[in-house]
């Protein structure tokens, strides 16, 4: 390989017939071969040899093996290939047609549309003979596959120009007698001792391409480790292989490509790739400049991968400068990157914030961990670090309130309001934790939400009944497969302020289990010394729930922890008489049912008595819900009647089926007692 005039390659080569990329010197381009010239060069000489040599061979870019393309030809095409033979046996070319024809006429024609057809095919073969210019390279891997159909994919390292000088043999692939047109010790020589020191015109133009290529390297990550190769290069490699190297990384046409390895003269090449490499530059500028991103998201660089190189040079797949795809994920990450910055969150959970989206930027899309790492920044931005309602807090309206919504209760209400006219006087009060303690349905749950409303705070109700998982309170660690925030954390989430009621429902019900103890992990939650910064395993930072209001119930105080109840302050709410029981049906549940029903207060009224003797004997409890359900069932059997068309004016006792049709609206009276009432129920379960 070596002579006086340095190193050079073979001077007979073996030509691959390429079409799809161009392969420039001091570039690796990975070739896909499935032609059968090009399978041939690939079995017999690169598979076969053994020496370096048989690792060099030329590539021909935009070239179609005719051979190739004849597989492709419609059936026709093919039966008239098939009865003409072209025979070079003696160096003569002989054109011999395999057929009889009925006509001479008909022979004529057939003939003309033959030799039309291997005309064409011929054309791309005698214009690669004669004067196309190619690109050494040594192969320096070889997969093959039989799927989809039998391939190799190569993958060539560039070595330098050659032109063909004669064809020496078509098959089983193309050899030929090439003649060397770069110098290949340009790579072994010192940069400094290159075109750069050189004078006048070529040195000035090699300067200006290298601040060029030096200009374009500034405007990209240098965190990107093929950016950061590349700057290396471009100080270690000789000015002349950087057109090249350059026009081969960036993003650059086929035809663009090809006019650089056209160019054999290097003035003319530095000509070729200059206002290349310009353009780049220029469309990187308005990119960033249309992006209007954060600096840190200014250098980006995206679609880079490096392949393995003999010759110390970049490898490319080009950078995608102007790249569509990446402009939404781009455009998408500096959108959280703004909203983490709006969101108000305190140092240490901004500091945790913007940590995770360094290495969220640097995650390709398809990690599993990009989309844990997003949905914990989407949450982390959800939260309501520093959002919060104004109370509008009025004692008098307050106790309004209060009394419309509840009958009785009069204790509760009270230590309620000294609770809300302190708040009102002491704005940072920190505790107590309220816990109302009752039987089912006397309202716990229903005081709650009216406080919530007098407050004129959101209000979430988290249902604890059953939850034996300490992770449900305090969420699991990131670190877990399907790892979520805890339900205090969530409901946060919920209602998008950090001053909400939160109602903690069933707190006597907690369960415990291998999972730990939801009931220890609550104690944090509602200690006022603890709980401004409460730590959720999800978040693995402090959020200060101090603002928030909570409220628990619970049926009765035995099944509680007593650490858990020693830090509430409990209100007993006992069980109603049964006339107060009468007063909160006739004022609320009655009204609350009507409505609920679509009926008017004139077409169902219920005496007083009635409703005593529902309760007394159709109702056995503290509460007032099945109270409720009896009056939805009676309001259920009206609807049935009124929906039917029935028209009754107002009788005194009545039964479903002694309602009177005297015109006006249907009004039915229940004042009938015990078994007249299970009538109308029983009809009530039939109709319904
Ligand atoms: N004093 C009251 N005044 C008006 N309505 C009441 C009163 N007490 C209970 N209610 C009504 O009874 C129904 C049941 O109340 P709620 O769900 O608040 O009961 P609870 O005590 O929370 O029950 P549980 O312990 O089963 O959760 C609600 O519709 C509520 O409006």
């Amino acid at each position: 390989m070596t002579s006086d005039g340095g190193i050079q390659i073979p001077s007979r080569l073996p030509l691959l017939l390429t079409h799809e990329g161009v392969l420039l010197p001091g570039s690796t381009v990975r070739f896909s071969v499935d032609s059968p010239r090009n399978m041939h060069l690939v079995s017999q000489r690169l598979l076969r040899g053994t020496s370096l040599k048989s690792t060099i061979i030329g590539v021909i870019p935009n070239t179609r093996d005719p051979e190739h393309d004849t597989d492709d030809l419609p059936t026709l095409h093919k039966r008239i290939y098939s009865l003409v033979a072209l025979q070079s046996n003696t160096g003569r070319w002989t054109l011999t047609f395999n057929w009889q024809c009925p006509g001479p006429v008909w022979l004529l024609c057939s003939k003309i549309l033959c030799l039309h057809l291997l005309c064409l095919t011929l054309t791309s073969y005698v214009s690669l003979s004669l004067c196309r210019i190619g690109t050494a390279g040594i192969a320096v891997q070889v997969v093959g596959s039989n799927w989809p159909k039998p391939h190799y994919t190569l993958l060539i390292t560039g070595l330098c120009r050659f032109s063909v000088s004669s064809l020496l043999k078509e098959r089983p692939f193309v050899l030929a007698e090439v003649e060397q047109l770069d110098k290949l010790d340009q790579y072994t020589i010192p940069a400094t001792e290159s075109v750069a020191a050189e004078d006048g015109e070529l040195g000035e133009l090699s300067q200006k391409f290298y601040q060029a290529a030096v200009q374009l390297l500034g405007m990209l990550d240098m965190s990107v480790p093929v950016v950061a190769k590349f700057r290396r290069l471009l100080d270690s490699l000789p000015r002349e292989t950087l057109p090249d190297v350059v026009a081969s990384m960036i993003r650059t046409s086929n035809k663009e490509k090809l006019q650089v390895l056209d160019a054999v003269s290097l003035e003319e090449r530095f000509k070729k790739a200059l206002p290349m490499l310009t353009k780049q530059i220029e469309g990187l500028k308005l990119l960033q400049k249309t992006r209007k991103i954060s600096p840190d998201n200014e250098k980006r660089v995206t679609n880079i991968c490096i392949s393995p190189l003999p010759l110390n040079v970049c490898v490319h797949t080009p950078f995608n400068l102007d790249g569509d795809d990446e402009d939404e994920d781009g455009d998408d990450t500096a959108v959280l990157e703004r909203k983490v910055h709006g969101a108000n969150m305190p140092e240490a959970a901004l500091r945790v914030c913007l940590k995770e989206l360094k290495r969220l930027k640097k995650m390709p899309q398809s990690m599993p961990e990009y989309a844990l790492t997003r949905n914990y920044l989407d949450l982390m931005v959800e939260l309501p670090w520093s959002k919060s309602t104004k109370d509008c807090l009025d004692i008098r309206a307050a106790r309004t309130l209060l009394d419309n919504d509840h009958y009785a209760m009069d204790k509760l209400k009270r230590r309620v309001l000294e609770y809300l006219a302190v708040r009102q006087l002491k704005t940072t009060l920190k505790g107590p934790i309220l816990c109302f303690v009752g039987p089912p349905g006397v309202g716990k749950t229903s005081v709650g939400r009216s406080i919530a409303r007098t407050l004129g705070r959101e209000f979430h109700r988290i249902a604890l009944g059953g939850v034996c998982d300490q992770s449900d309170i305090r969420g699991h660690r990131r670190t877990y497969v399907g790892s979520m925030p805890g339900r205090i954390i969530n409901g946060l989430k919920t209602v998008g302020v950090n001053n909400p009621v939160f109602l903690l429902d069933e707190v006597d019900k907690l369960g415990k289990s291998l999972q730990g103890d939801p009931a220890a992990a609550l104690l944090e939650v509602l200690d006022p010394e603890q709980n401004h910064s409460f730590t959720d395993h999800y978040l693995n930072v402090a959020f200060d729930l101090s603002q928030v209001l909570f409220i628990a119930t619970a049926n009765t105080t035995a099944t509680i922890p007593p650490a858990l109840l020693d830090r509430m302050e409990v209100l007993q709410v006992p069980g109603y008489t049964q006339e107060e029981k009468v007063e909160i049906a006739h004022r609320h549940l009655i009204p609350n049912q009507l409505e609920q029903h679509g009926l008017t207060p004139q077409q169902l009224h219920i005496p007083q008595d009635t409703t005593q003797d529902i309760i007394s004997r159709y109702t056995r409890e503290a509460g007032v819900r099945s109270l409720e359900r009896k009056i939805g069932a009676i309001c259920r059997a009206v609807a049935v009647k009124v929906a039917e068309g029935h028209r009754a004016t107002k009788t005194e006792a009545l039964t479903p089926e002694s309602q009177t049709q005297q015109g006006g609206e249907l009004s039915v009276c229940v004042s009938v007692i015990g078994p007249k009432v299970q009538t109308i129920q029983r009809n009530v379960f039939m109709l319904v």
